[in-house]
């Protein structure tokens, strides 16, 4: 039975990559996915942005909604403090299968909690199932149409407190039109616009910074 790109995109980080090495295993992908295969990793130039915002922000609970093959929760996860933790939500087995190697081979799995199944389900368990006061920091990077749904969800389950970040991916494109609507005409929401690229490519992208204010 032949491989997925997603196996694919695995293997390349096991036979390239340095185990235990989480900036090796961001390279490996970035190098296949803009040499041999697309893939819709967060990639390094929005990786950067990411970046900051995880710093700037510290969590000691940070969600990810959308896992894919794990390259963002790579990312963050590398930049935790010591006890702070990344639940990181995907709906599709076979992504959710190798983001959990990836971690593993990344040496990044005690900081990580991935959980398998669709953001409006896991979002109202994550108080009483994983044991979340409130979230510090939400990287939106799933479904687009689930942006602002989850966004009213998490208020709804009282999972955001005054300070809380989200950042989206994608509100370019593939877009997140109702979402971006939604936090900017929000008195609760402080946004910012990222301006940036579709990750391998030279079609212009975006992130969006919404911070709760309580
Ligand atoms: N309810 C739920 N809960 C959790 N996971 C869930 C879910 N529902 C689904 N999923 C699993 C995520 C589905 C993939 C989401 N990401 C994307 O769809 C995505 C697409 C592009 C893209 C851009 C230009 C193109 F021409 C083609 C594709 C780029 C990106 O950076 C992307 O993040
Ligand atoms: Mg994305």
């Amino acid at each position: 039975m032949n491989q997925s790109k997603e196996e694919r995109i695995l293997n390349f980080v096991l036979q390239n990559a340095v185990r235990g090495d989480p900036c090796s295993v961001l390279e490996a992908i970035d190098k296949y996915c803009s040499q041999k295969e697309w893939s819709m990793n967060v990639g390094s130039e929005k990786g950067l942005i990411l970046d900051k915002v995880v710093e700037e922000v510290s969590p000691s609970v940070a969600l990810e909604l959308g896992t894919y093959c794990g390259y963002s929760g790579v990312r963050i996860a590398r930049l935790l403090k010591a006890g702070a933790r990344l639940l990181t939500v995907e709906f599709n087995p076979a992504f959710a299968a190798v983001a959990k190697q990836v971690f593993e081979f990344a040496g990044v799995q005690d900081k990580v909690k991935l959980i398998e199944g669709p953001s409006d389900e896991i979002i109202p368990q994550l108080k009483k199932k994983y044991e979340v006061d409130t979230v510090d920091f939400v990287f939106l990077d799933h479904w687009k149409d689930r942006y602002k749904p989850d966004t009213i969800l998490l208020q709804e389950c009282n999972l955001l407190r005054k300070g809380s970040v989200l950042l989206a991916d994608n509100v370019i494109i593939p877009g997140a039109p109702e979402f971006l609507n939604y936090v900017r005409n929000n008195s609760h929401f402080q946004c910012t616009n990222y301006p940036a690229h579709l990750e391998y490519m030279k079609a212009s992208d975006a992130m969006e910074k919404a911070v709760f204010l309580g």
